[in-house]
């Protein structure tokens, strides 16, 4: 009798035609007993167009055993049972591969050992980096090399992998070579594949178990549905999150019914309850499977539909060109892809060194808004200037944005979100993942612009520059330049401006019809100011009415700069009022 089975979810990624599909099959006949489950779901048009799930089991290897004595009786032959999720390579699958890659807990690369990196492969990296822990490069056709010259070619291109993710958190992580279809696919069936065996021995070496936690809400995503005479629906998939028994309610969300769990398989066995991790069959009644072809199960209720969110973000590296505020992407969040348009907004200057949180986001604090995501390399001071006054010159370790949908999307809290330009050239050679991050707070009321907006104190920091024209008396200026002659200075009076000497103004009202305005001093000018203005004002007073200045005035040094008056307040961006706001 087979002991206990413990299920890892190893992702088989790459781009097109690495031998993706050719390596799970080859895995699966070479290691599985009878437990190799079903075919690759590959549909045979030469390319994978869906997830595709095989998988074989292997005695559990010491490193996973419980201590002996730790735990009761050592139960006849442990499995570990490997369950290969085969993702697509076409570029245009991209979402599928997203979606496999939040399901696995190890991710296999398969390279082309004749190719090398390819497009595709750069994108299952990033995304590797992005939902997975742990990584094994699979140099694969290796037959393809000639015998002469094979050791040496895996050997550059092993070192060419390790230089890759060198600067990745796969660093150091195991190249091995492998021939999945010895002859390609004219071969006959017989000829046996090449480094398979020592590939599983790698894999069980390198795969630990993840830390199943039973504790959140049941979450499935469902790859396959379809009916059995007799039983009802049966839905496999994988188990995402929290844990489901016999009996329990679930939810089909993207339909929003639910139905009761009338019985549950792992691995063609019975089961009573299933937890996160697990490949699970479970089956319900009175549901049409043609309804469900892939998507999500979960605890009634524990998913929300949002219309926008706020989420961390944070740029991929490999991608060219800025993130704009008010650009749209494809956004990926949990298993759904939709287009949203973005603002990016970051930390206010006092709270620049935060640490990051990722697990709630906070409105009682105040951010800063951006014209594009702040990259650390360019966070120049005129790159600040453009990107709407950002920090002083360095990036802050933590930047959101506001992401609004074009339609509703149904996700788990907290979901990692991808963004990306799917509709980029796909034979570009660029990378399509722009950014990533988690979906910190859900916008699930339709109206919310009026209803939650108004509480996210993003602000725009404002500044505008002008001079003193002339001093009125020792407690009051004009000013000019600094508003546009249209421009109802009544909105400014009582903002505070700063003299270029020092001294604090208020704005007190307009100054005639040409965006002029007057200036109180509540302190009142120091004697310096007072001999510049004055020595600048009675020159050009004689000069400006083209009268030949006086000679003690003509000596009179020209003062170094007129005085200048800078005004900067913060305007909320969700303020209906539009309110200009002085900090205190
Ligand atoms: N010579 C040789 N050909 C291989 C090997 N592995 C796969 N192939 C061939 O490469 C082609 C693609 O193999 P697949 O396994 O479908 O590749 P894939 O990565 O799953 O392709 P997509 O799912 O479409 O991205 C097929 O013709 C295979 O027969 C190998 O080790 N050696
Ligand atoms: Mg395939």
């Amino acid at each position: 009798m087979a002991g206990r089975r413990v299920n890892v979810n190893v992702g088989v990624l790459g781009h097109i035609d690495s031998g993706k599909t050719a390596l799970a099959r080859a895995l699966s006949t070479t290691a599985s007993t009878a437990a190799f489950d079903k075919q690759p779901q590959s549909r045979e048009r030469g390319i994978t167009l869906d997830l595709g799930f095989s998988c074989f089991s292997v005695p559990l290897p010491a490193h996973l055993r419980p201590a002996p004595g730790a735990g009761p009786e050592p139960e006849p032959e442990p499995q570990l049972q490997v369950t290969l999720v085969d993702c697509p390579g076409h570029a245009s699958l991209i979402r599928t591969i997203i979606g496999g890659a939040q399901i696995i807990d190890l991710m296999m690369l398969v390279i082309d050992v004749t190719k090398g990196m390819q497009t595709q492969s750069a994108e299952c990296l990033v995304i590797g980096q992005i939902a997975c822990q742990k990584l094994v490069v699979v140099l694969n056709k290796t037959d393809l090399l000639p015998e002469g010259k094979r050791q040496a070619a895996i050997d550059r291109m092993t070192r060419k992998m390790q230089k890759t993710l060198e600067n990745t958190k796969f660093r150091g992580a195991p190249v091995i070579p492998v021939a999945a279809k010895p002859g390609g696919p004219d071969a006959p069936e017989t000829e046996a594949p090449q480094g398979i065996q020592e590939l599983i021995e790698l894999l069980t070496s390198q795969i630990s178990i993840p830390t199943r936690d039973p504790s959140g809400p049941f979450l499935m995503s469902v790859d396959h549905c379809f009916s059995i005479k007799g039983q009802g629906t049966v839905m496999t998939g994988t188990i995402l999150s929290g844990s489901v028994s016999l009996g329990d309610s679930v939810e089909i969300p993207a339909l929003k019914v639910v139905r009761k769990v009338k019985s549950m398989q792992m691995f063609h066995t019975p089961v009573s309850s299933a937890v996160q991790g697990d490949r699970l069959g479970l089956c319900v009644t009175q549901f049409d499977p043609k309804l469900l072809e892939r998507g999500l199960v979960c605890a009634p209720g524990s998913l929300h539909t949002v219309h926008a969110a706020l989420i961390s973000v944070e740029k991929i590296p490999y991608f060219r060109g800025p993130l704009q505020t008010k650009a749209k992407f494809h956004i990926t969040v949990g298993h759904e892809t939709v287009m949203g348009r973005v603002m990016f907004f970051s930390p206010a200057p006092d709270s620049l060194d935060r640490e990051p949180v990722l697990d709630s986001f906070d409105f009682s604090r105040e951010y800063l808004f951006q014209e594009q995501y702040l990259c650390p390399g360019a966070a120049t001071a005129e790159a600040d200037e453009k990107a709407g006054q950002a920090s002083a010159g360095h990036s802050p370790r933590q930047q959101w944005a506001l992401v609004e949908f074009e339609k509703p999307v149904t996700c788990p809290r907290l979901c990692l979100v991808i963004g990306s330009r799917l509709d980029a050239d796909i034979h570009a050679n660029t990378c399509r993942l722009a950014f990533h991050g988690v979906l910190l707070h859900g916008l699930e009321d339709r109206t919310y612009a009026e209803s939650a907006l108004p509480a996210l104190r993003v602000y725009k920091l404002k500044q505008k520059r002008g001079v003193v024209e002339r001093v009125l008396d020792d407690h009051s200026v004009i000013g000019r330049s600094l508003f546009k002659k249209e421009t109802n200075i009544q909105l400014f009076v009582g903002l505070r401006v700063h003299l270029s000497t020092g001294e604090l103004g208020v704005i007190d009202s307009a100054f005639g019809q040409s965006g002029k305005f007057k200036v109180h001093i509540p302190g009142g000018l120091s004697p310096e100011s007072k001999r510049i203005l004055t020595s600048a004002l009675k020159k050009r007073g004689r000069a400006g009415r083209g009268e030949a200045a006086k000679p003690e005035e003509a000596e009179r040094p020209e003062p170094a700069q007129p005085v200048g008056l800078s005004l900067s307040f913060k305007r909320y961006v969700f303020d209906a009022h539009k309110r200009m706001v002085q900090s205190p």
